[in-house]
């Protein structure tokens, strides 16, 4: 998964310079998340008041896929915005374009003034989306698109910010299997972990209220037109 403006979100996926590189990558586990204690969020609406977009999903439902191609197909429309993280960058990364890397101090000093929209901590490091970050992609008249785990869509729906929670379902457990295995990014136990991740998230995704719209990815093409419609309505202002 991700990150974050997750392109890449996978971790040891090569990052390819894409709006796929700004994602974080989803964790291998979750077992670490941390809660939000963070109070509601006091944002600036996205440009002519559009909502943040908030895009989830079990890993490997398609949301890359999806985000991949809703950028080509409209360039100028959509940005993420630049996560902040601990960890070290690697090697093609750049301070303030794949990430803003930040020392853990500074991260928690960030978390106590209550900066973040959402944010996570696994693998030893901390994520977090910024409410600055998501400003500064409205402050281009861009729409903003988060790719997000369920724990950061919890999070953000705590806050005031406006925002739009699409949920992206495979057809079942054995075909998300099947693409993850098909992918060939995951070892046998990330593989397990993904699935145990992905059944909480398909319980949480059940709950009424959850999302404003959950999509079945199982053909691509109608899945992309149903996303892809769904959102440029928002674009446009005719969704609820
Ligand atoms: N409708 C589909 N039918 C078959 N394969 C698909 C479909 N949608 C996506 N895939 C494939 O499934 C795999 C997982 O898709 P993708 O990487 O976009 O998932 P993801 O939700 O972004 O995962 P992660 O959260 O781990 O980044 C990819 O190999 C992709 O090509």
């Amino acid at each position: 998964m991700r990150p974050l403006c997750r392109l890449l979100l996978r971790p040891g996926a090569p990052l390819s310079f894409s709006f796929v590189s700004q994602i974080r990558p989803a964790p291998s586990s979750f077992f670490s998340i941390t809660t939000s204690a963070m109070g509601p969020a006091n944002i600036a609406p996205a440009p002519a008041g559009k909502p943040l977009i908030v895009v989830s999903g079990p890993s490997g439902a398609g949301k890359s896929t999806l985000l991949k191609r809703l950028f080509a197909q409209h360039p100028d429309t959509f940005g993420f915005s630049v996560s902040h993280t601990t960890r070290s960058p690697r090697e093609g990364e750049a301070e303030g374009v794949h990430y803003h890397f930040v020392p853990k101090t500074t991260f928690l000093d960030l978390i106590s003034k209550n900066a973040f929209i959402e944010h996570t901590h696994f693998s030893s490091n901390y994520y977090g989306t910024s409410k600055k970050a998501v400003e500064h992609v409205a402050s281009k008249g861009r729409v903003c698109i988060l790719d997000i785990e369920m724990e950061g869509v919890k999070q953000v729906k705590q806050s005031t910010f406006p925002a739009k929670f699409i949920f992206i379902q495979p057809p079942s457990i054995e075909a998300l299997r099947a693409r993850l295995e098909g992918r060939g990014t995951e070892s046998a136990s990330s593989l397990q972990n993904r699935l145990d991740q992905a059944t909480k998230e398909l319980e949480y995704a059940a709950l009424p209220g959850s999302h404003d719209k959950i999509i079945v990815n199982d053909d691509l093409e109608k899945c992309y037109s149903e996303f892809h419609d769904y959102i440029m309505g928002i674009v446009e202002g005719n969704t609820r």
